[in-house]
Order: structure tokens, then sequence, then C-alpha cells
């Protein structure tokens, strides 16, 4: 039992907690059973059924109501004396303001994406409430002290970003699984079922090879070969898909002698090779089928078990299989699919797409779960240590309420004991006098200032990169942006009509030398943005055609969506991939994040003597996802 002064300051102080899934179940019950007595909680989600292996407060029966309500009904059940708050709710919604966090003596985090994160931590910097952070990915983990003015904030220091492959590596020439997994996520998926308007790099051949073939006639450059033709079968449609990616884009790429001088050269795949015709030329069209969202090809076929890896045949027969189920029973979603590690039809098609690619290329295959986790950048859940690191976050808590602000301590959570211990403690660095959010520092930015829109500079810098939510932008004293349900209807349509105007089309030219202002009211956030016009920009390097530099260590690329570069969590694939988290150092792999620039990290250890340099790069590298 603690002090004195911890049991008032536990009875006493109102704490939030934001998120309310493997950490945030452990945390709640940590501190209601620590005494804490006045506890608000907010989390968006409902309960899935595969939370239920490790958020305990939850059962089969919750499975579709808010995590935040059942999580409090659950720990009322033993603590029934606790006030606790629940709120099912995005904690950026705009009642989540600063006043409303300024009731709060700190903030415990227990989410799961570095967008909702730097909101917080945006929030908790304007209301001076002390922020406690948290992230697991399997049996590693950290609990980290935010206090503003005295330590770094959360967005002082840069942040693992998604690893980068360039687009050949994706369409042309993979080497790993992972590659091919992307492929059979963003193109192969996104073509056949999601939104057509997208670009996409399924096709792309050659063009002389492709003009050559067209002038045959043999297989045609139509735009609509990935659509279901008028009289045509689903199960004829598949197998013409197939061929087509798997054998003739194979084949053509095969033509382009200079790509394969220093690679193996990878093996067409044709229908007729593989399975008996009976199987793959059945005549039905099975469209207007009921629709049924849980349809399964692995159940339609008998494939039990989700930890074998498919041979080629078995393979073949779930990608078939995938494409008619989705044309007979998913229809409603052709043309807006997204991919969804959850969404079993979709993972079925990736698997098979990504192994049939893999076995032509003569990368070993993947059992459909191990090909789950890659796509779906899942390291599965401990719940040991979401333990641990809920246990971490009440002890933090506890010394920020008792004012015993110097002994806290950022902790890792490492797999192998460091020096004996599995637990890491390191002193809290100092705030990055550099940080665009807890310091002024302002920021460049580099843009085409003829070819660039505004729009294109809220979606792709502000919000991606920024973590801008609801941007204002002022140039001098003049308003050039902003959002908001309160916007008078002929102002929203004035915004509305300069968003598409480059930004050297501006009534005031804005172009090198101007300065913008960009606010955003509900984070109390500022930065200022310096315009520095460049002509050209690196199509595989900076694929936005925008750069944005200076003191700006924390930027990092918070979207994963794939265009144009293919991106995936690298730092993630590669444990399922090697069973742990080096990276082999494929030099194919381009990365937008170095150990390099981790070095600067100000930690300091514990004790006197530091940690190998190596050891210090991974624990200030974990991935802080869940
Ligand atoms: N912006 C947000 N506002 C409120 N809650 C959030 C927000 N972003 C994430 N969360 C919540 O944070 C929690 C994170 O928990 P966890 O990492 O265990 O994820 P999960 O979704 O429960 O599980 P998994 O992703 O592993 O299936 C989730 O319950 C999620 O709803
Ligand atoms: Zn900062």
């Amino acid at each position: 039992m603690g002090s004195e002064e911890e049991r008032i300051a536990i009875e006493k102080e109102k704490v939030l907690m934001v998120g309310a899934g493997g950490i945030g179940c452990e945390l709640l019950k940590t501190l209601a059973l620590t005494g804490f007595k006045h506890i608000h909680l907010i989390d968006m989600d409902t309960i899935e059924v595969s939370n239920l292996n490790r958020q305990f407060l939850f059962r089969k029966s919750h499975v579709g109501q808010s995590k935040a309500k059942v999580a409090r009904e659950a720990v009322l059940k033993f603590r029934p004396g606790v006030d606790i708050v629940a709120h099912h709710g995005n904690v950026k919604n705009a009642e989540f303001d600063i006043d409303f966090f300024k009731q709060f003596s700190v903030v415990l985090n227990g989410l799961d994406n570095l967008e909702a994160r730097r909101h917080v931590n945006r929030l908790c910097l304007a209301a001076g409430v002390p922020l406690v952070e948290s992230g697991t990915t399997g049996y590693l983990g950290q609990v980290t002290v935010h206090i503003n003015g005295k330590t770094e904030c959360y967005e002082c220091q840069p942040k693992p970003a998604p690893k980068s492959y360039p687009v050949c590596t994706i369409t042309s020439t993979p080497s790993k699984l992972i590659h091919c997994i992307v492929w059979a996520k963003e193109l192969a998926l996104a073509k056949l079922f999601g939104d057509k308007s997208q670009a996409n790099e399924l096709d792309v051949r050659p063009s002389v090879l492709a003009d050559a073939k067209a002038d045959t006639n043999e297989v045609g450059n139509d735009a609509d070969f990935f659509e279901l033709r008028r009289g045509e079968s689903t199960s004829q449609f598949a197998g013409r898909v197939f061929d087509r990616i798997f054998g003739y884009n194979i084949e053509t790429a095969l033509q382009n002698e200079d790509t394969w001088k220093a690679r193996r050269r990878p093996d067409p795949l044709y229908l007729d090779k593989i399975l008996p015709p009976e199987e793959f030329t059945a005549e039905e069209n099975g469209n207007g089928e009921i629709e049924n969202p849980t349809v399964s090809a692995m159940v339609t076929l008998g494939l039990k078990n989700p930890q074998k890896i498919w041979d080629v045949q078995e393979n073949a027969r779930v990608f078939l299989e995938t494409i008619q189920l989705f044309f007979k029973r998913r229809s409603k979603d052709i043309g807006k699919l997204v991919f969804d590690k959850d969404d079993q039809l979709a993972v079925e098609f990736v698997t098979a797409a990504a192994n049939l690619r893999a076995h032509s290329f003569g990368i070993p295959m993947q059992s459909l779960f191990e090909a789950k986790g890659m796509a779906g950048n899942i390291i599965h859940a401990i719940a040991t240590t979401n333990a641990c690191i809920a246990g971490l976050i009440v002890l933090e808590a506890l010394k920020l309420l008792t004012k015993r602000t110097e002994q806290c301590r950022m902790t890792y959570c490492v797999e192998h004991p460091t020096r004996k211990m599995l637990l890491v403690p390191v002193e809290p660095a100092e705030p990055n006098p550099h940080c665009y959010v807890c310091s002024e520092t302002p920021l460049v930015l580099e843009v085409n200032t003829v070819t660039a829109t505004m729009r294109d500079v809220i979606e792709k810098v502000l919000k991606r990169k920024l973590g801008v939510d609801s941007p204002v932008i002022m140039q001098g004293s003049s308003l050039l942006y902003e959002t908001g349900d309160d916007l008078e209807e002929d102002m929203a349509a004035h915004y509305a009509s300069l968003l598409n105007k480059s930004l050297a089309s501006y009534p005031t030219p804005i172009t090198t030398g101007v300065v913008l202002t960009v606010e955003d009211y509900h984070q109390d956030f500022r930065c200022s943005l310096h315009v520095k016009h460049r002509e050209t920009f690196d199509e595989e390097k900076e694929p936005d055609g925008m750069l944005i530099t200076g003191d700006i260590a924390s930027v990092v690329n918070t979207d994963d969506t794939l265009q144009p570069k293919i991106v995936a969590d690298e730092d993630l694939s590669n444990k399922v991939e090697n069973g742990h988290g080096d990276d082999d150092d494929d030099d194919d792999d381009m990365v937008m994040f170095t150990p390099e620039t981790l070095a600067g990290a100000k930690r300091k250890l514990e004790e006197e003597e530091s940690l190998p340099v190596e050891k210090r790069l991974k624990i200030e590298q974990l991935p802080a996802m869940s």
C-alpha cells in the first residue's frame, strides 16, 4: 500500500482513459483495484469476437456493444463504488475539447493509432494536463510520460513510419512474400472490387509490347478487361482474370530481358496447366444469389485449417472461388471494397493471389493465418504485455498525481532481458525546442506553386503529415480557408471555389517567400509554413509533389494509402516473416524512416552504463501499435 498522500490522490483526482481495448481493459481494472474513484473512459468502438481473447472485460454476449459502456459495467460488478463515466465516441469529436480535458488531473492513453495519439497529445498540451502514453506490439511495449514544458511531448521525436517499397518492386520484381501481399491487397483486390476511379498499376505493361499485342487483338488493351462481361459467367470471368494477371502479364514482363539479367525469371501460370478444365469452365451465371457478408471460400471449398499452407491447386481454387463469391454474394461491395483484415473473403482472396504470384516468382508461399497477419500488419497481441503496461501506466499516473514528476520514467518492455531487465526505465527527455507541435518552430513547404492546389496542401500536408483536423489557413491577416459546421453558406462556397486553384493563382499569389499560418482551434494547434517554389519532384521519393522540411523531426507520414508509392508496415511484417523485428537489409526496400533519425533522441538511461547503441535504437524504435 502506498503513502497517505497517494491514497488521497487516488481517491480524489479525476483521470481520463482513452481507449478500452487490449491495454484499456487492463488499465480500467487496475485503476479500479488501485482505488481510483473518478474515471472517464472514451472509446469509439464496439466489441468484436476477435477482441474476446484478451479484452477480458468483454464476453461473447457483448459483441456489437460499446466497449466503453461494457467495460464500465464489468468493472462496476467488482468495484461498485467507482464513479466511471463511459463515452462511446471518437476522442476527436468536438465535445472532447480543451475544456473537457481540463477537468482531469492526468490523461492515460490506451490507443492503437498515431492519429488519435497525436490529437490527444495536442489537447493535453493545450489543457496543461500531463499525458501517460502507451503501446504494445506482441512482447514489446512502452509507457511514456509527457508533461507540458518539462518533458518532450508525444510529437517531439519521430515515430516509426510505414516502410515503403518502390512501385516497381511491387508491380514487377517482388522478392519477398510481403511484396506479393501488398500487390494482392493494393492492386489485385482494388482493381477487381475497389473504387474504379482510383489509379491502379496492376495491368501496366511496357507500351511497345502492349501495342504489339493490341495490333493482333490477341488480348486487347481494353480498359474494361477487369469487368464482368455481358453473358459471361463469374467462373469464366475469374478464369480470364487468372490467366491475365498470373500468365499473360508475367509473360509480357519476361520479354523485357534487362529486368531479368540478374534476377530469377518468373514462371507464367495458366489455369489449364493447374486445374482440370471442368473446374473453371462452368457456364452458370450465379448473379442475383442472396447477399451474404460472411461468405467464405474456405467453407465452400472445405478447406478447414487456416494454418496449413495451400498448394498451388488449392490457391488457384480459392482465387477463383473468392472472385465468384464476391460477384454472387457480395455484389453490393463491388466498386467500393477496401481491404480489411477482418473481412474473411478479402483475406482469402489476398492470400491466394499473393501465394500464386509468390509461386510464380519462386518465393515460398504462406498459410492464410500468416498472410492475414502480414496483410493486416498484425502482430498477435499478448495479454500479459498489456497487463504489464497497464500496471506501469498506473505507477506513472501515481507519480504525476503526487507531484513526484522527477521520478517519472519512460519504460520499455523488451522481449529479451537487457542487463537482466525486461522492463527498461529511461529518464524522459526534455522538450525538443524544434518540435513544431510544442514549440513555435516554423516549417518550410517546398511545392510547385504553379501546379499544386490548396486542396493538395490541405490533404497531403496539413491533414496527413501534420495531423491537423480542421485547418484554418491565413496569409497575413487574410483568411484563405476554414472549415466548420457554423460556416456561412456563401463563405463555404467561396472557400470551396478556391480549393482547386493553384497556389500561384490565388488573388495574392502564394509562392516563394509567402508565410501561411495554419491553425486548428480544436487542437489549439498553430504553426507557420514558409512557402518555397520548386519546379520538380522525384516521383518515387516525393510522390506528394511537395516536401515539408525545417525542424520537423516528428513530421511523419501517417497515411497508409498506397498511391502512388506502395507502403506497408514492414516493421511489423518483418516480425511475422522472420519471427523478430530486425530489418533484413534488403536494399530493394525504400525506408522513409531510418535509425539515424532516431540516433539524435536524447533519452538517458537510468543507470550510468549505457546500453549498446544497437540495443538503444531498438528500444527507441519499438512501434507502439495497439
Ligand atoms: N480516435 C479514437 N477515439 C476513441 N477510441 C479510439 C480511437 N482510436 C482508437 N480507439 C480505441 O482504442 C482501442 C485500442 O485497442 P486495441 O489496440 O486493443 O485495438 P482493438 O481494435 O481492440 O483490437 P485489434 O485492433 O487488435 O483487433 C480500441 O478499442 C479503439 O476503439
Ligand atoms: Zn513536442
